[in-house]
């Protein structure tokens, strides 16, 4: 029997998202949602993560492909780690400025944007002949694959059922995965071919074009509807996501009276200062976050993850792992470097299965060792090669690896595969979990901060990678890498509480006075008994 929700207090619990309460509020049963519409949905937001992961997957093969194409010069390490990194640092600015306009203007015209700046930044690249058009591509991608990272899940977490949410986020990371699949393989069917590389970027297009056609299709977020004053076109989305349940239009009304009174309720807590601008309200929210104790602890949780996740060095495989290989004379680098990608995008499945049942704490405690042991075990193998010194110009006769380092090579190869395997099953999914932390007044700062940290420290390790390689030399790149793990492997230990299985409300109440550490393992384990 449907319960009478409508006369129930709707938003009961500040720390549920809004759709939290709105479908729960409804009497939605998980069953009622699974229709069409929200694969579609699903389908168009998946769409952005596979732009997302073909735009940075396929740097590898194509700077190994490019050649003397671009300015008429081989490209020098600085010119790669340019070329590689600008996406990050602009997907680093785009993010933060995509939520301002995902609420000026709407989460649709918001993906729009992006999607018509993947075009242009994938067509910049493909026609250019310098490295600065290059750099100037890349860069208009970077800011569409900020925005589109941001703006696809705060616009489906508005409109997917609590239940599908959780999952969502993984199966965002599971379309990244396969977007990096895919630019490997492209870019191993266009590398060998002279000038094809540009095939290789100019391809990236048609995923853009094909969620542009799909956005014609979608509505608008009923939130977002709702906070601009369309009332009567949320309440025709909400139908719509109802479908062809019997009672869609009594769910969707009083799925339509809980955002009315949440967006109310958001006015009046902002109503004591209605003439602050967007900037000092951001001020106030910042001084939430940072001087309440439960919010500041999970930032400091929220940034550390995604720190680790991106300093310790696995995009730099992303990015330059073709280049490696090429440098360890692995006859096709573009082929072998797939292993990376086809070894992340099968883990990540494997996180997908695993994340709920084993815990997002334990998953990470199990698998960073794993990392620390193959990093080490790729700094050994290099310490026993003659690297060659300038991985822009491998082929220079004198800096190949010695006949008896191929054993060495292979070594690496493993090593590399097992570390990819250990980043996929854990610290490459769990930070993007990162909005279960934060309660609902702070919660779109708070994960825009943690976005940051990650477009941040991707930045870093973009531009690092190469010259630390050249100056420290490989061993030590990936000591360091090394050491990066054990250091997150320690913070996890001591202050990353266990999340899985708990409601956001328990969250709020376990950070409020500590990290909760113990706390909440003892929870996990006795619902695993
Ligand atoms: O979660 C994703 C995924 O692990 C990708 O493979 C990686 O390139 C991204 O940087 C990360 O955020």
């Amino acid at each position: 029997m449907e319960h009478n929700d409508a006369d129930q207090p709707l938003l009961a619990d500040d720390s549920h998202t809004h759709s939290d309460a709105q479908y729960e509020s409804s009497g939605v049963s998980a069953e009622g949602l699974g229709g069409l519409f929200i694969w579609a949905l699903t389908f168009a937001a998946g769409i952005s993560g596979l732009l997302f992961g073909y735009d940075t997957g396929v740097i590898s093969a194509t700077l190994v492909s490019i050649k003397t194409d671009l300015s008429g010069k081989l490209l020098t390490t600085m010119d790669k780690s340019i070329i590689t990194s600008c996406t990050s640092l602009f997907a680093l600015f785009a993010s933060p400025l995509a939520g301002v306009y995902a609420d000026s203007i709407g989460r649709k015209k918001v993906l729009l944007v992006a999607d018509v700046l993947f075009t242009i930044g994938a067509l910049c690249q493909a026609f250019t002949s310098t490295v600065l058009g290059m750099v100037l591509g890349r860069s208009l991608v970077g800011l569409a694959v900020g925005s589109a990272s941001m703006v696809s899940s705060l616009y489906i977490s508005e409109l997917a059922p609590s239940h599908l949410r959780g999952r969502l986020v993984t199966i965002l990371c599971l379309f990244i995965t396969a977007g990096q699949v895919v630019a490997y393989i492209i870019g191993w069917l266009f590398s060998s071919t002279p000038g094809d590389w540009r095939w290789i970027v100019g391809l990236g297009a048609i995923p853009a074009i094909l969620q542009l056609m799909t956005l014609l299709f979608l509505p608008e977020s009923p939130r977002w509807l709702v906070q601009a004053g369309y009332i009567a076109e949320a309440k025709a989305v909400l139908i719509k996501v109802f479908g062809s349940d019997s009672q869609a239009g009594y769910k969707a009304s009083a799925v339509l009276r809980a955002i009315e009174e949440d967006v109310a309720a958001e006015a009046a807590q902002l109503s004591h200062n209605k003439s602050d601008s967007n900037f000092q309200r951001a001020l106030r929210t910042m001084a939430e976050l940072c001087s309440i104790d439960g919010n500041r602890r999970a930032l400091i949780i929220a940034m550390m993850l995604q720190g680790l996740q991106q300093l310790c060095g696995f995009n730099s495989l992303m990015y330059f792992s073709a280049t490696i290989f090429e440098s360890l004379s692995f006859s096709s680098p573009t082929l072998t470097s797939l292993t990376v990608a086809g070894t992340n995008f099968l883990f990540t499945l494997l996180a997908f299965s695993l994340i709920d049942c084993v815990g997002r704490r334990r998953i990470l405690l199990y698998s960073i060792p794993f990392m620390i042991t193959a990093l080490l075990g790729c700094a050994l193998a290099f310490s026993h090669l003659r690297w060659v010194h300038s991985v822009s110009s491998p082929k220079d006769g004198q800096s190949q690896p010695s006949s008896s380092a191929s054993s060495m090579s292979v070594a690496i190869l493993i090593c590399l595969t097992v570390y990819t395997a250990a980043y996929a099953s854990g610290i490459g999914n769990v930070p993007w979990q990162q909005s279960e932390l934060f309660p609902l007044s702070v919660r779109s700062l708070g994960s825009a901060l943690a976005t940051a940290t990650n477009w941040g420290s991707n930045f870093i390790v973009g531009l690092t990678f190469l010259p630390m390689m050249e100056t420290l030399t490989p061993r030590w790149t990936f000591v360091i890498y090394a050491l990066v793990c054990a250091l997150g492997w320690i913070s996890v230990w001591f202050i990353y509480p266990e999340m899985s299985g708990m409601s956001l409300e328990e969250v709020k109440d376990l950070l409020s006075d500590g990290w909760g550490v113990r706390d909440s393992v003892r929870r996990h384990e006795s619902r695993d008994t």
